[in-house]
């Protein structure tokens, strides 16, 4: 299957999923002066309930928090979008240094990681279903910015032993996302993909201009997981990130000035 190895990394994807260089693919690369500011753009509304998180799970691309999406307990709506969306789960993407990492860039700077927080639309029946529509799905990224150690980070790296290799998971409840996030939710707005493999057209992107820090130690934590399941050779979970794909036909909205 795809991963992020060579053999079988971003820049084969194209074999089996030729989406890969379609007109709306993600991440970009996010050029603050070519952004338009929309006065009309109005502020996120995430409201989220702790109690809909269910497990944290290590899916051998990434690890993610899961949220029980059966009712509107937590849910984005405003900012870009209209109509409401469900939180299904949140995940990060980080390198192997801090040098690189982060899926989108603003002005070609990296950052050592990016958190999304995929919702999908209510319209449709499920996330199943809405990953194929145009208007399916909405995530919101911020990026990690090295700096003071993160104390709303600690308790997802203190699920990470439980979750060291692929196919593991373990009970994650009572979090609340809202933690995760910048003080401020200024925001820049395009149309474009999943970042992984379907890598379907159907993402509202929302990408915070403020980021959260998260510390030198706090990243080696990140790096400590596997790629691998526990019977095969292990191979550390770093560099799960693709690069900026072109920007093609599309614009890019800023929620500020
Ligand atoms: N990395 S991303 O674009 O946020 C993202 C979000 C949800 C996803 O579900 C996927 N397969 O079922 N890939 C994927 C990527
Ligand atoms: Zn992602």
């Amino acid at each position: 299957g795809w991963g992020y190895a060579d053999h079988n990394g971003p820049e084969k994807w194209c074999e089996n999923f030729p989406i890969a260089n379609g007109p709306r693919q993600s991440p970009i690369d996010i050029q603050p002066s070519g952004a338009s500011y929309d006065e009309s753009l109005k502020p996120l509304k995430l409201q989220y309930d702790p109690s809909t998180s269910l497990d944290i799970l290590n899916n051998g691309h990434s690890f993610q928090v899961t949220f029980a999406d059966d009712d509107d307990s937590s849910t984005l709506t405003e900012g870009p979008i209209s109509g409401k969306y469900r939180l299904k789960q949140f995940h990060f993407h980080w390198g192997a240094s801090d040098d690189k990492g982060s899926e989108h860039t603003v002005d070609g700077k990296c950052y050592p990681a990016e958190l999304h927080l995929v919702h999908w639309n209510t319209e449709y029946p499920s996330f199943g279903e809405a990953a194929s529509k145009p208007d399916g799905l909405a995530v919101v990224g911020v990026f990690l910015e090295i700096g003071a150690d993160n104390p709303n980070l600690q308790k997802l790296l203190d699920a990470m032993d439980a979750i060291k290799c692929k196919g593991t998971q373990t009970s994650f409840t009572n979090f609340d996302p809202t933690v995760l996030l910048p003080e401020f939710l200024d925001y820049w707005t395009y149309l474009g993909s999943l970042t992984t493999p379907p890598l379907l057209e159907s993402v509202t992107w929302i990408v915070c201009k403020q980021s959260i820090s998260v510390s030198l130690e706090q990243m080696k934590k990140f790096r400590s997981l596997l790629f691998t399941a526990e019977d095969e050779e292990a191979c550390c979970m770093v560099n799960n990130y693709r690069s900026p794909q072109p920007l093609k036909d599309r614009e890019v909205r800023a929620s500020f000035k």
